[in-house]
């Protein structure tokens, strides 16, 4: 896979994640976001091809067989894998990418892609407040809903193994935050593969006009 860097946005169940991430891409070019396999029901407003694709557990395990995932984890009970496919497609249509992947499946793209993502943690002002905007969603029931809150807390402890940690308490400030860390990471000097030499050659040219 060649070109683009992947920022992999990961945090617990109802840190504000999808929020941030839509919003943030509707105000950047060049950005798409990295649809993921999920076996879990389809939500009241989900779109098939742009929320996730939605499939049984039995093709989520051909397409493990075949090798289609760049990584899969069960998060909160359902399983769910990134497309190696898809993102191959979108890096060689020149794409950076934007993924919402669970905690295990953020530290295994990094270590798959060691200089190639950056991985970014979202968390909510308090635990008090995970709880309000998880149950405010009203997506989950009962069950499911307790499970994301255990979850949360063994998530929790992973944040040092990220690059950024963007508190999110204000949507529109955790957007801008979003874009700062992406903007910065493609300024990185590292990351300018093609054009440095013409750079400095264009720097040193006389101008005659
Ligand atoms: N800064 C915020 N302040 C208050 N509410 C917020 C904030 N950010 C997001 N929310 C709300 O919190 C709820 C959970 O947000 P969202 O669905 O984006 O979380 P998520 O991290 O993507 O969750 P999941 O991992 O389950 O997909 C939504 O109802 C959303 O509107
Ligand atoms: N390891 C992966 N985790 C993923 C992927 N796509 C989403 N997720 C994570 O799952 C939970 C729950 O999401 P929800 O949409 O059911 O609320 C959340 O933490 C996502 O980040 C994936 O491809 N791989």
């Amino acid at each position: 896979m060649t070109g683009g860097v992947l920022y992999v946005v990961s945090g617990p169940s109802g840190a504000g994640k999808s929020t941030v991430i839509k919003k943030a891409l509707d105000k950047v070019e060049g950005f798409t976001f990295s649809v993921s396999y999920t076996t879990r029901e389809k939500r009241p407003g989900e779109i098939e091809g742009e929320d996730y694709f939605f499939i049984s557990e039995e093709e989520f395990h051909e397409l493990k067989e075949q090798g289609e995932f760049l990584e899969y984890a069960e998060v909160h009970g359902y399983y769910y894998g990134t497309s190696k496919s898809f993102i191959k497609e979108k890096l060689d249509e020149g794409f950076n990418i934007v993924l919402d992947v669970d905690v295990q499946g953020s530290l295994n793209i990094k270590k798959e892609m060691p200089y190639d993502s950056v991985l970014i943690f979202v968390v909510p002002p308090s635990y008090k407040e995970l709880q309000k905007r998880l149950m405010g969603r009203g997506t989950e029931n009962e069950k499911d809903l307790k499970k994301r809150l255990e979850d949360s807390k063994w998530e929790i402890q992973r944040m040092e193994e990220f690059d950024y940690l963007l508190e999110n308490n204000d949507v529109p400030e955790s957007v801008n935050r979003l874009i700062s860390i992406i903007i910065a990471e493609q300024l990185k000097i590292s990351r300018i593969k093609d054009g440095l030499e013409e750079k400095v050659d264009k720097f040193f040219k006389y101008d005659f006009s």
